[in-house]
């Protein structure tokens, strides 16, 4: 059994996951900008709770992991500082709107009416002071965390953590999700019935 003393995830895990709320109605978001923050209300809960490794979802300081979940791009309204969000990269299927002044990605976007996601925004619910929200669930893209610096060495002590923590380990997304994105596939191309 690998060492997990010390291994940090992030914060919103590495002292005990806290249970979502059933029934929870939603909440706001905030950038960290201590004048004028960007505030994003969600109208509703969130689903699909994970952490994940890659290199393109925002991180808090320090943290390897981000935490990610999805929620209907209905559901995400933009209440305060709408000009300060700028678009990461148009090129990228998720399209990360964060805040310009201190770089917070306050809701990612596909725009793809193709891609298997579209109508769910990936927001991260850490930014919220509101509690009740969906926990996450598994860890996703762990391998990726070598993308951004982490020494190879430290994966069995990472992956070992996670699942302590309960979080799945999986260097993509969890079963179900990678189930869900051939479905799609397998549907518009014909191998399944649409
Ligand atoms: N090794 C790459 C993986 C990047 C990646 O594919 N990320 C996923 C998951 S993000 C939320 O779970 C993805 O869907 N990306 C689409 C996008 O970023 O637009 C890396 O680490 O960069
Ligand atoms: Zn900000
Ligand atoms: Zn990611």
């Amino acid at each position: 059994m690998a060492d997990t003393s010390g291994v940090k995830i992030h914060p919103a895990v590495d002292n005990g996951i806290a249970a979502g709320q059933s029934g929870f109605a939603g909440g706001t978001l905030h950038c960290l900008c201590s004048s004028n923050p960007v505030r994003v209300t969600l109208k509703g809960q969130t689903a699909h709770n994970h952490v994940c490794g890659c290199t393109k979802c925002w991180k808090p300081a320090g943290a390897v992991f981000s935490q990610v979940a999805v929620i209907s791009r209905d559901a995400v309204e933009v209440t305060q500082g709408a000009e300060k969000l700028e678009v990461v990269n148009r090129d990228a299927p998720i399209q990360r709107h964060r805040c310009r002044d201190c770089g917070t990605h306050m809701y990612g976007r596909i725009e793809n009416k193709d891609h298997p996601f579209y109508g769910l925004d990936f927001v991260h619910t850490e930014l919220s002071d509101d509690t009740g929200w969906s926990a996450p669930e598994f860890a996703a893209f762990v391998s990726s965390v070598i993308e951004s610096g982490v020494d190879p060495s430290r994966m069995d002590g990472i992956r070992a953590r996670l699942r302590q923590l309960g979080l799945e380990p999986y260097d993509a997304l969890s079963p179900p999700l990678m189930d869900a994105i051939a479905t799609h596939i397998a549907k518009r191309t014909g191998a399944l019935p649409a």
